[in-house]
């Protein structure tokens, strides 16, 4: 199952929920606002049936492994890599284009990301790094080239609810929380809207999920009632919330949007040590493994880059011009990269 979690769908009115409000207001194409009945949406899209080397708590019977060892520069196809080993791949974009008008913003972008990897996209500003976030959540679609999901492409947005195998939440650098809505409600938000389970199971399961990020008996506070660092805590608490009573239980890729942007170095830490905590290589404020089995985050802060993420993606002038383990980042001998990490006036990226 794809599932876009809560950050993205954003309710109109925001009554009590409860009631299940049946509209909500969802990104659109120009990346605005826009009305939709609950019935017309399909939050769940896009989806494989899981494969069976995955077990029912999104774990994997199969060694995965870490797909990139040394840096280089990327190929315009990977589907030269007949040898490699795909059962782990969750998400590849193959070949994606994108412009906006006639702005030609993605021009042939390649990857693949594996279960269990932590990756940065990182690259100048406008060179698409959001872009392709949405792309991967399905908020847009590619002009051309394809997305696949757990090897089956993606057809449409994310509209389409026809196969299941994935979950993927986007979470926004700002927290996006409902300000009318207790942190309860806004946790509780898609379990709300789309489970059958009771309001006593979601509150048990929201108490859950705030104690994966260490917060505790804010429950039915209000957003003004927090600071913003727990804020950001409540918005990752809602986008790994998920129903534990269906029978197959997909595993998830979250996708981060610069989430230590404009962030003090302390706060930066705790936020990039949060990452880590929900992701399946690491421990939960309660010491339980993380859920995340692979995340994605778009950054420009180098603790980020440092602290975050095992794997780096480079993306310039619409490709992914050099990828690499982190450690690789600030020795690389590729003058994009050393330009992009000195900061330097000089070299091949022009303002
Ligand atoms: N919905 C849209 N309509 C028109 N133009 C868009 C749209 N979304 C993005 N763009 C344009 O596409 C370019 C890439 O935007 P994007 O936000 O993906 O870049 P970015 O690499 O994430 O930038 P930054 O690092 O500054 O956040 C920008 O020029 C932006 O103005």
């Amino acid at each position: 199952m794809v599932s876009i979690s809560g950050s993205v769908f954003f309710p109109l009115t925001v009554p009590d929920c409860s009631s299940r409000s049946r509209k909500v207001a969802v990104l659109d194409n120009h990346n605005s606002f826009c009305l939709k009945k609950k019935d017309q949406r399909r939050i769940v899209c896009n989806c494989i049936a899981p494969p069976p080397f995955f077990k029912s708590d999104g774990s994997s019977t199969v060694n995965f492994n870490d797909s990139f060892t040394s840096e280089h520069l990327s190929r315009d196809n990977e589907d030269e890599d007949e040898d490699e080993d795909e059962s782990d791949v969750l998400i590849e974009c193959r070949n994606v284009y994108k412009s906006f008008g006639e702005k030609h913003i993605l021009r042939g972008v390649s990857f693949k990301i594996r279960h269990g990897e932590a990756v940065g996209v990182i690259g100048p500003s406008g060179t698409g790094k959001s872009t392709i976030l949405k792309i991967i959540a399905g908020l847009l679609s590619p002009d051309k080239g394809e997305v696949y999901i757990r090897g089956r492409k993606r057809v449409g947005l994310i509209d389409d609810e026809e196969l299941s195998g994935l979950r993927i939440g986007l979470v926004f650098q700002s927290a996006a929380l409902f300000d009318s809505l207790t942190v309860r409600q806004n946790v509780g938000f898609l379990l709300y809207e789309n489970s059958s389970l009771s309001e006593d199971q979601i509150s048990a399961l929201v108490t859950e999920n705030l104690a994966a990020v260490g917060l505790k008996g804010v429950e039915d506070r209000l957003p003004s009632e927090l600071s913003g660092g727990m804020k950001k805590r409540v918005a990752l608490a809602r986008s790994i919330i998920f129903d534990n009573t269906r029978k197959e239980i997909e595993p998830e890729v979250l996708l981060y949007d610069e989430p230590t942007a404009g962030l003090d170095p302390i706060a930066s830490t705790v936020v990039e040590d949060l990452i880590r905590s929900v992701h399946i290589k690491g421990e939960d404020a309660r010491g339980k493994p993380g859920k995340i089995a692979s995340y994605i985050a778009v950054t420009h802060q180098h603790s980020t880059i440092r602290r975050a993420v095992d794997r780096l993606l480079f993306l310039y002038e619409g490709k992914v011009v050099w990828q690499g383990m982190t450690d690789e980042f600030t020795t690389s001998t590729n003058p994009i990269v050393q330009q992009f990490a000195s900061g330097s006036l000089d070299g091949p990226i022009k303002y």
